[in-house]
């Protein structure tokens, strides 16, 4: 039944064939009060002559159907009003199957409208002579009672639509309220509680009867008391479990009437974030691998710094191994359960860095999400930061990054109230930080502060066989990813790798070696399909210059996605250091 009236709601206020019956109740009220002043039995009948209402002899034939040819038939198909004296005897009455046994001696049917449509018929009999007379000398009035009754009906009809919606609306309210994954509490304004959604119940025993005293931590209650409190109270512990609580206020016509009160679960938060930041990738000193003198004094530098709190800044060209090297310092320390948080400094542009590590507090600048948004210093407060590009981070985030490190507390953009903070510090950078100290670039005291502990990862032309120890495990990996069973790599091939001299380090050993697996169909790597991905042609007899520089423009940009990578990120810093924007990098890699 409410689906279809809600449907019908939904479809635009149409009316619903039942709607009387909806109505029922009001109806029955309406024709006792007319037969209790006019003395005039009353019937109601839907469009199907289902009788909804009646008086008298009328009201126990209620959910009965009226005679098939009636009048009552009649004023339902025309509209019109039949004023019938004697209906047993009158002609309009000829067909009804009852007018026989029609004991009425005057008989009036109004058609009950809404709208254009007729929906029913009011029927007013009279049984006896007496009351016929004053009938005939009021015909007039009741005659006329048709509009004001159908008026009565409509606003009748438009109550019941109101109550159907509120209740909709309501339940619709309610059952999104209780299918968010998060806490909800409404107060009224005076912060008393209307409304627990079930996540809340079920993890805290609350519900509406429960004090807000007994729950709210001091921290919220104090807020709270502020008037136009609206904002972020957190992360607090509420019987075990940490929120960050949002408020939101509740507003009618301008004035606050109450609050919504938002409980997001801390940890679930710094879960996603633990999640995105491939945390669960766990990384040991044993996979980092490598038997050269060079890589073994860099392994040994690190574990020996690992379990203590000393910052850690880790030196070598792109794809050594730094990123690599800080996970194990990470995963070996006290700190492994806690978040490791990669963050590259070079390609986060320069106007969203802050916000992004400190956060900002909401509506704090044009584009910040409403609800404002916890920094990444916030959410690895008690883990690892690794600051990879430290060399990219331009001078005014220098001074807030020492100010944070010194403080242990950040301050979001846009807030005012500081927010301890104790990360460990591990950064990196391929560039010499200290010529860039000497030019201006860098700042000397964050300098001192970030290198306390400096790690030298070497680059892989120095690390001797480890290219070839780096190849067989990078073949097995990808053996088994792929499906493949190459067995080793030729002679020649071996030559061919010791010889190279791997600008791109690991990354493009490990990239050469994917391509190799993917293309080789020997059971050794042979140098050719080496040479496939090494090898640029310099003369390309036949073409003309601009095809040859386009040939070489793609071949520049293959050669550094296989030293950088080839994701999103990776494309902008190799945009970034061929000085194009990341457009003309996509259109160049596009062109025919
Ligand atoms: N010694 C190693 N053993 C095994 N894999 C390694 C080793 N060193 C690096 N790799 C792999 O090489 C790739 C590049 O490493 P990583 O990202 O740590 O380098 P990076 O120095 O941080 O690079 P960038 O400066 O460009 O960020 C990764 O896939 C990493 O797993």
């Amino acid at each position: 039944m409410w689906y279809s009236i809600i449907k019908a709601l939904l479809r635009g206020g149409e009316i619903m064939d039942n709607i009387l019956e909806e109505i029922k109740n009001d109806l029955q009220s309406i024709a006792e009060t007319i037969k209790a002043i006019t003395n005039v039995d009353v019937t109601i009948v839907d469009e199907k002559l289902k009788r909804i209402a009646g008086t008298g002899p009328f009201k126990e034939k209620i959910g009965r159907y009226a005679p098939k040819n009636s009048a009552f038939e009649k004023a339902l198909k025309t509209g019109r009003q039949y004023f019938i004296v004697n209906p047993g005897k009158h002609p309009i009455c000829a067909s009804c199957e009852e007018h026989q046994n029609c004991k009425e001696e005057l008989e009036l049917c109004i058609p009950i409208r809404n709208g254009e449509k007729i929906i029913g018929i009011l029927g007013m009999s009279i049984f006896d002579k007496n009351t016929k007379i004053d009938f005939l000398n009021k015909q007039e009035d009741f005659k006329n009672f048709e509009k004001r009754f159908s008026e009565l009906i409509t606003t009748k009809i438009n109550e019941k639509k109101l109550g159907v919606m509120i209740e909709y609306r309501s339940s619709e309210l309610m059952t999104l309220i209780n299918s968010i994954n998060e806490g909800i509490i409404i107060l009224d304004s005076q912060n008393r509680v209307v409304t627990v959604n079930k996540y809340l119940k079920e993890k805290l025993n609350v519900s509406e009867k429960t004090p807000v005293k007994s729950i709210f931590p001091v921290k919220l209650l104090q807020e709270l008391e502020k008037k136009d409190f609206e904002g972020e109270v957190g992360p607090v512990e509420i019987k075990g479990i940490k929120f960050v609580i949002n408020s939101s206020p509740i507003a009618v016509k301008g004035q606050r009437v109450g609050t919504v009160l938002v409980f997001s679960d801390f940890s679930k938060m710094q879960e996603s974030v633990y999640k995105a930041s491939k945390m669960s990738e766990i990384v040991t000193f044993d996979d980092i691998v490598g038997e050269s003198d060079a890589i073994k004094y860099a392994k040994s530098q690190a574990i020996q710094i690992a379990d203590s709190e000393v910052p850690v800044l880790l030196l070598g060209e792109s794809g050594t191994g730094k990123e690599l090297f800080a996970r194990a310092i990470h995963f070996q320390s006290s700190r492994k359960n806690e978040i490791f948080m990669p963050i590259n400094c070079g390609a986060i542009p320069e106007t969203l860095i802050e916000s992004e590590l400190f956060g900002y507090e909401k509506g704090s600048f044009t584009g910040a999400n409403v609800t404002g948004k916890i920094g990444k210093f916030e959410l690895a407060k008690d883990g690892t930061i690794f600051l990879d590009e430290i060399g990219d981070l331009p001078l005014s985030m220098q001074v807030k990054l020492l100010r944070a490190l010194e403080e242990k507390e950040i301050v979001r953009i846009g807030g005012y109230t500081p927010i301890k903070v104790n990360p460990r510090i591990i950064s990196a950078t391929h560039k010499d930080l200290y010529q860039m100290v000497l030019e201006g670039k860098f700042r000397e005291d964050l300098f001192y502060r970030l290198n306390v502990v400096p790690i030298v990862i070497p680059p892989l032309r120095e690390r001797g066989y480890d290219i070839i120890i780096l190849a067989n495990y990078f073949l097995e990996k990808f053996n088994k990813i792929y499906g493949k069973n190459i067995k080793g790599f030729s002679k020649e091939s071996e030559k061919l790798l010791l010889s190279y001299p791997f600008p791109g380090n690991i990354r493009e050993l490990r990239n050469l070696i994917e391509y190799a697996v993917n293309f080789e169909s020997k059971d050794y790597i042979s140098p050719e399909t080496i040479n496939q991905r090494l090898h640029r042609k310099t003369l390309e007899e036949g073409k003309t210059l601009a095809e040859m520089v386009k040939n070489y423009e793609k071949n520049v940009i293959k050669e550094y996605m296989l030293r950088y990578g080839s994701d999103v990120e990776s494309k902008k810093l190799i945009a970034k250091k061929l000085g194009i924007s990341i457009a003309t990098l996509y259109r160049k890699m596009a062109e025919e």
